[in-house]
């Protein structure tokens, strides 16, 4: 009972109450002289005791709580131990206080109510791990018993083990589950006082650990829940055989625990006598025993403690974390390559850095050059991902009017932010493909290649490239194989090559020549559909601006297209050896 903060319950029987004075309450009792005594009889008529509380039979269950459960389960919940036991004669409603009544659910005890309180507790504070476990002890004619084990085997108290066996609680209904299968074992006797009397000491106690998250340091402390057994007075009672031994039994242990209280109550006593003669007395003896229970001082003490596992781990952590730092600043090199482990830790940690969006969020790696260096390029993508956010974001904050105008901020990196604003088909394929990875650094250049891939004029292109280039070859080679025809082509000398197989040279240049222009043709205006498809797309997205792309609406005449192609394809001459398709 060390460290405990003590509460006792009396529950009295023949009083008058006084609970208005300042300093606490009090309780007188008057019994009158016996006449039958003589009439020299200096017996005491009045006894007063003076309490912090005393609390009537009209008093709820739930004010019991309130009072006196709450802030012992408050001082366990904060690291001391408690104790709260219902101490007081056979039937006057110790079970009832400690347990509760079966009949009604307000009738519920102390210990259904502290344990709900303590789980609510638990759920509300979130920045500690709670951990409790449960044990029901039953001390009967000096011996002891598991509540909690379906056997039931007895045991001398000396040969209960120190650490009793205890049940590991998840939640507040496995707690009350144990408490109904331990009342469910107790000793029950009807009595001439009590139909149900309770003929041990049960114990119920919660073991609560609490400790932060990651810490070495835990607080364990214990609430024990005691309803003792009925103080019987013997004589008066007429009990007999069992009964008669379980009383004697009762009073014997009670008075061990009055020797125990006084002992506790007085300064300077290096002894508590935890076993010595019995109690006997009723009511008047009970209110002795409160009061001096009531004068107990003792000093709670808080029941720290560094778990050892925990302690090993953080100082193991530490040790490695100073050989770190240590050949940082000795300019020690780490030729020992990162284990397979660290490298899954870092590659976490990096991932976890990574889908953070926090941007002050960061990468703590420890004074490791190893695993910094494996980080570097980790570090350049992150900055990578946050430039193309930005950019995104500074993209969906701008109407789409203005984008236009706000194109030279937005020309790279833009490209994923730019295809989630684009219906079309073309967006929906970069969409596909850059949904959940963002383009980086993607260009006009680029982005124009992907839309194009996709367009359904691609393939007429590819056609008439591929069928323009055999035609060039065709036209290469005719011109290989009749040297003069070169000569004319380049000279215009015709005198040196034979009529018949000039002129269907000729006319074979002349009809590759025509399809070769024909095919030009529609390379060109396909391409500048893309062109314009890919313009309109761009100036929509925002990811090219408007000046790029030369021809309007209006320029779409051949003789426009082709005036294009000759600007654009300068260097390409029909006819001339060198001749090559600048498509
Ligand atoms: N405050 C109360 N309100 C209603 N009924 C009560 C109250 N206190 C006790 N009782 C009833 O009185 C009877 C005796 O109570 P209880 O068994 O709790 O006494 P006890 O002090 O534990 O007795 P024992 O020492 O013999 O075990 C029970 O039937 C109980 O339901």
């Amino acid at each position: 009972m060390e460290n405990n903060k003590f509460c006792c319950l009396w529950l009295p029987q023949v009083y008058s109450v006084d609970n208005e004075e300042q300093t606490g309450a009090s309780l007188e009792f008057v019994v009158p002289r016996d006449l039958a005594d003589g009439f020299v009889n200096n017996k005491r008529e009045c006894y007063k005791f003076r309490f912090q509380k005393v609390f009537d039979q009209a008093t709820k269950q739930e004010e019991i709580f309130e009072h006196i459960a709450k802030p012992v389960a408050d001082s366990v919940l904060a690291g001391y131990n408690g104790t709260i036991f219902a101490y007081g004669q056979t039937g006057s409603g110790k079970t009832f206080t400690i347990t509760g009544g079966a009949q009604r659910y307000n009738d519920r005890g102390i210990v259904p109510r502290t344990l709900s309180y303590l789980y609510e507790r638990f759920s509300q504070d979130s920045n500690m791990v709670y951990t409790t476990n449960i044990s029901y002890l039953e001390i009967y004619n000096e011996v002891g018993y598991d509540l909690l084990d379906s056997r039931h085997e007895a045991s001398r108290l000396e040969d209960l083990p120190s650490v009793f066996p205890f049940f590991c609680i998840s939640n507040e209904e496995e707690a009350l589950n144990l408490l109904f299968l331990g009342d469910t074992n107790r000793m029950i006797a009807e009595t001439p006082m009590n139909q149900a009397s309770t003929r041990s000491h049960c114990i119920f106690t919660v073991h609560l650990c609490r400790r932060e998250p990651g810490s070495a340091t835990v607080r364990r402390s214990k609430l024990h829940l005691v309803d003792l057994a009925g103080s019987d007075r013997v004589s008066k009672t007429g009990l007999n055989g069992q009964l008669l031994t379980e009383a004697k039994y009762i009073n014997l242990s009670l008075h061990y625990l009055e020797q125990v209280i006084i002992a506790l109550s007085e300064k300077n006593r290096s002894h508590i006598p935890y076993r010595n003669s019995m109690l006997t007395s009723e009511s008047i003896s009970t209110c002795r025993f409160a009061q001096r229970v009531a004068l107990i001082k003792n000093e709670a003490i808080l029941n720290e403690e560094l778990d050892p596992a925990l302690l090993i781990a953080r100082l193991k952590r530490e040790v490695l974390s100073l050989k770190e730092e240590l050949a940082m600043v000795t300019g020690e090199q780490r030729d020992d390559q990162l284990t397979v482990e660290e490298i899954q830790k870092l590659e976490e940690q990096v991932k976890a850095f990574l889908d953070d969006t926090d941007p002050d969020f960061t990468l703590s790696l420890g004074p490791d050059m190893r695993k910094i260096q494996y980080c570097i390029l980790v570090k350049m993508l992150k900055k990578e991902k946050k430039r193309a956010q930005d950019a995104a974001a500074q993209l969906t904050s701008i109407p789409t009017d203005q984008r236009a105008s706000t194109m030279p901020l937005l020309k790279e990196g833009s490209v994923d932010a730019a295809s989630e604003n684009h219906g079309g088909r073309a967006a929906q394929h970069m969409k596909r493909g850059t949904s959940k990875k963002p383009f980086l650094s993607m260009g006009k250049k680029e982005a124009f290649e992907t839309f194009i891939r996709d367009h359904k004029d691609n393939l007429t292109i590819e056609d008439n490239k591929s069928l323009l280039k055999q035609r060039l070859g065709e036209h290469a080679n005719s011109t290989q194989k009749e040297p003069g025809i070169l000569l004319y082509l380049c000279m215009n000398l015709v005198l040196l090559i034979s009529p018949v197989s000039y002129k269907s040279t000729i006319d074979h240049l002349k009809a590759l020549r025509t399809e070769m222009e024909h095919l030009q043709l529609l390379l060109e205006r396909a391409k500048i559909k893309i062109h314009k498809d890919f313009h309109q797309w761009a100036i929509a997205t925002s990811t090219i601006s408007s000046s790029s792309f030369p021809l309007t609406g209006d320029q779409q005449t051949d003789a426009d297209i082709l005036a294009f192609i000759r600007a654009r394809t300068s260097s390409c001459c029909f006819g001339s050896r060198d001749a090559r398709c600048n498509v």
